[in-house]
């Protein structure tokens, strides 16, 4: 028993240490496995946190890009809108307060958007944040709550800052304060752009509006336009002021059923009248139209939150109103010039008429002038300083602006002293010209003969037109276009300012000038040739008054303030006209065609310069500047005054120029010295400069061609150094010289070199010679004249007076058919009788720098010339003793 109890026991012990080493064992292995675990997800920990920290900071860096990026995207669209606004805010609409000033907007443009704070967008400087835009005037009408009332004084100053003064009008209505809270505006009330309204005046003042909306519709928009914005985009004209119509604390709902039916009026039409509500701290029912702003927000920027900028200092307030007041008080600006000028240059076609703007009429409309089959002329008056020239100016930088070159020609003259249209024509100062003009003639009051070269120069035009219009059966320029594409036929317009001076003559000048005027002004309607005659003295008028058929031609007339006669009898509207104005009058003056035109200054070189500038840049390439006659210069002897004219038969004619004729093409005044008896020259008078520069530039033109043989007598001391310079010139052109001293010298020796070369006979106060010269010596003189010329021996000779040249061809009896050409100085016209085929002697009036040049192979008539000047192409007498010195 014992046995087994031992046995079992030992079993059992063996059993349990067995049991105990397997669960040793199994412990063991249990911690090896949990220890494998635990170091297993220690190391699945560290992976996790590495792998969190990865993502952490990839996530990090992705969402700082988005951030970046989504800034960088801020703040461009803010850079971007505030370069959009920019244009549209404008100086005084835009600018801070430290820097604003007033700036008026561009006519055709709405008005500038007004800057009431900023927008509170963008990481950038506070500086560079986008404005906070409200539109005002052109644009709606605004209501401030009652939390953004601060805002009220900047939008007013803002716009009464961006308009000229007296383009923006304001009406407040404020029951409580009585205005009060607007005082530093106040400057404005005396002048009346602002109005203070109490309780008792809201209904007339709702109903002012209202009828002011229904004038502007009815009158100005007149069906035309859609709005006033329009019809300054359209035309650039502003006719009517912006009126602003401020509510402050208006405690609508207890205004009657008429005031707000009246204002409901004014809500939906004043916008495109100019009319603006300004409300403040009042609900409006159903405001869609109207632009809300709060101290957070606006309804134009929905969620975009703002900040309103601190109101403007009192005294910048109070300072632009008073000089605002002043401003306007002082009277407004005449127009400029730039609202006649079209933004696109010469796009007219004169085909049918010339029609431009010129100034503003009284509906604030530009007014035109049209120059075409009718009216086909005008006249223009008014005494000194009433503003012609300016006038002129203007509708010829309108006229030129419109119309390209080929469209229009002018012809300008202008008979007063002065140079009013030179500035027209190249000059130092300004190489520049006007395209369109041919001629420019200034400082003509003496010459006369220039008005008359030019009538008959349009006259000969008129005739070349007439002929094509034959040609091609057209009645009026407009057909003669139409049927002859390639032809150039522009509309003339040729201005005479002061062209009394023209036509007040009773002699042979006025004549023909008024006969030629009568044919212009007669046919040149339909040739398009146009006149426009100006004078500022009634006697001008009063030359064509006595010509009904000329003047009814002249159906425009333009009246500066005070002209008198030029309109209708009846009417006197010029005498009722302020400055800067004129009565345009399209139907020979009656009364009921004035328009009266406020006109711009055109004549200030700053204003008219960049004008002709802008034109002179894009003229055509085959543009030349324009001929210009300044009757107080003297021209100088040109180099090559003439062009070769061949002989009749062999060789090339002996041409002797005598001076410049007085001529649309300033030609030179010459004659031929051909074998013919009789070509030979007399200079007549005592003016020794003039009749040495006649003989100098005579001599020098021949002997610059030719080689010529000269022979030389001078009998007056004091013509001795131009004759002596006269020589050292001749020489160098090859000519063979011979100075002689003795006149009897002269004519022994006349025919002693038969045939060789040309001879020019040069004798300098010939009648000097007087008693000196015995019978036989005045015989020889004679023949020299009679015969010298078929033996190519020419006498160019001064003599002092006509009786001396009558006593040396012969006394009393004498014959003048030696001497076929002449000039005469300081000779009158009776004392060229015997000369002149003309009984009595031509109509001439001696005058300073201008001969009377006769040449009977040629002329009917004598013509006037301006000898050309010498000087400058003679050696000085200094320079012939050096060169004699060192021989
Ligand atoms: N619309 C205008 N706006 C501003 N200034 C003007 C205007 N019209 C004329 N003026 C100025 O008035 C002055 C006289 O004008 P303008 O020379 O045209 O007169 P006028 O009648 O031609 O005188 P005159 O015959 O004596 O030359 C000039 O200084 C001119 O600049």
């Amino acid at each position: 028993m014992a046995g087994w109890r031992t046995r079992l026991s030992q079993q059992v012990s063996a059993d349990l240490a067995t049991a105990r080493g397997a669960a040793r064992r199994l412990a063991v292995e249990a911690a090896e496995t949990a220890e494998m675990a635990r170091r297993a997800a220690t190391e699945s920990l560290e992976v996790a946190r590495r792998k969190q920290a990865g993502l952490t900071a990839t996530h990090r860096r992705i969402l700082d890009h988005i951030t970046r990026r989504a800034e960088a995207q801020i703040d461009a669209a803010v850079s971007d809108l505030a370069a959009v606004t920019a244009p549209a805010t404008g100086a005084a609409g835009g600018s801070p307060w430290p820097q604003w000033k007033r700036v008026s907007s561009p006519r055709r443009e709405p008005m500038w958007l007004l800057r009431m704070g900023e927008l509170s967008v963008g990481s950038g400087d506070p500086a560079s944040r986008p404005p906070a835009l409200v539109g005002l005037a052109d644009h709606s009408h605004l209501r401030l709550s009652p939390d953004a009332e601060a805002a009220l004084p900047g939008i007013l100053l803002r716009t009464l800052g961006s308009a000229p003064p007296g383009a923006v009008r304001l009406t407040v209505y404020d029951p409580e304060r009585l205005g009060g809270s607007l005082a530093g505006f106040a400057p404005l009330a005396p002048c009346g752009l602002l109005g203070f309204v109490g309780p008792h005046g809201l209904s007339t003042m709702l109903d002012e509006h209202v009828e002011h909306i229904r004038r502007i519709n009815a009158t100005v928009l007149a069906g035309d336009h859609a709005s006033l914005l329009d019809l300054a985009t359209a035309t650039g004209r502003r006719p009517e002021p912006w009126r602003i119509l401020v509510l402050l604390s208006a405690d609508m709902p207890e205004w009657t059923k008429e005031q707000r039916a009246q204002l409901a009026r004014i809500r939906r039409t004043g916008v495109a009248c100019g009319v603006h509500l300004l409300v403040v701290g009042e609900d409006l029912p159903d405001d869609t139209d109207t632009v809300a702003v709060t101290a957070t927000h606006t309804s134009l920027t929905a969620a975009a939150r703002i900040r309103l900028d601190t109101p403007p200092p009192k005294e910048l307030i109070t300072g632009t109103c008073r000089d605002i007041a002043r401003e306007y008080s002082a009277g407004p600006q005449p127009t400029r010039l730039a609202d006649l000028i079209p933004e696109t240059l010469w796009t007219g076609d004169s085909s049918d008429g010339l029609t431009v703007p010129v100034g503003e009429g009284a509906n604030g409309r530009l007014a035109e002038l049209t120059l075409g089959d009718s009216p086909p002329h005008a006249l223009v008056g008014g005494p000194s300083g009433s503003g012609k020239t300016n006038l002129l100016y203007a509708w010829l930088g309108a006229l030129t602006s419109r119309y390209h070159p080929d469209e229009l020609e002018l012809y300008l003259l202008d008979f007063k002293e002065g140079v009013s249209f030179a500035r027209f024509a190249s000059g130092k100062r300004d190489p520049s010209w006007l395209p369109h003009v041919k001629l420019v003639g200034v400082n003509i009051n003496d010459d006369r003969e220039f008005g008359l070269a030019l009538l008959r120069h349009l006259r000969t035009e008129l005739r070349r037109r007439a002929e094509a219009a034959k040609r091609h059966e057209a009645t009026k320029l407009a057909e003669l276009r139409q049927v002859d594409e390639n032809g150039r036929w522009p509309r003339i317009i040729a201005v005479i300012d002061e062209f009394q001076v023209l036509v007040d003559g009773r002699d042979e000048v006025s004549a023909e000038a008024v006969t030629l005027l009568e044919d212009l002004a007669r046919r040149g309607r339909s040739q398009g040739i146009h006149l426009v005659l100006a004078s500022q003295d009634i006697a001008g008028i009063e030359a064509l008054w006595g010509r009904p058929s000329l003047i009814a031609q002249f159906t425009l007339r333009i009246a500066l303030p005070k002209a008198r006669r030029l309109l209708a009898d009846t009417n006197t509207a010029a005498e009722e006209i302020p400055r800067f104005h004129a009565v345009v009058n399209a139907d020979s003056g009656v009364s009921e065609a004035n328009q009266v035109v406020r006109l711009p200054d055109a004549s200030t070189r700053e204003v008219w310069e960049p004008l002709q500038a802008g034109m002179w840049r894009r003229r055509p390439r085959d543009n030349d500047p324009p001929r210009l006659f300044d009757g107080d210069h003297v021209p100088l002897l040109p180099d090559n005054p003439i062009t070769a004219v061949p002989a009749a038969r062999g060789g090339e004619a002996l041409i002797a120029v005598v001076g410049q004729a007085i001529d649309v093409s300033s030609h030179a005044a010459s004659l031929r010295l051909t074998r013919t008896p009789g070509r030979n020259l007399a200079v007549l008078g005592t003016r020794a400069v003039e009749a040495c520069d006649i003989l100098a530039g005579a001599a020098l033109s021949v002997a610059r061609r030719h080689r010529v043989r000269v022979t030389l007598c001078c009998l007056d001391a004091d013509a001795a150094g131009d004759a002596y310079r006269l020589v050292a010139a001749l020489e160098e052109t090859g000519a063979v010289v011979d100075w002689q001293t003795s006149l009897s010298d002269v004519v022994a020796d006349w025919n002693h070199h038969p045939g060789e070369l040309p001879h020019l006979v040069l004798l300098y106060a010939v009648d000097a010679a007087g008693s000196s010269l015995d019978p036989v010596g005045r015989q020889r003189l004679r023949e020299m004249l009679l015969s010298g010329p078929e033996n190519r021996v020419h006498t160019l000779g001064w003599w002092r007076s006509v009786p001396r040249l009558r006593e040396d061809l012969g006394g009393f009896a004498a014959r003048f058919d030696s001497i076929d050409a002449w000039v005469a100085l300081d000779v009158q016209g009776p004392e060229l009788a015997p000369l002149s085929p003309q009984p009595g002697g031509p109509t001439w009036y001696p005058r300073a720098r201008r001969g009377l040049f006769f040449d009977r192979a040629v002329h009917r008539t004598a013509e006037v010339i301006i000898p050309y000047d010498t000087d400058s192409v003679l050696p000085t007498v200094d320079n012939l003793l050096t060169r004699e010195a060192t021989r």
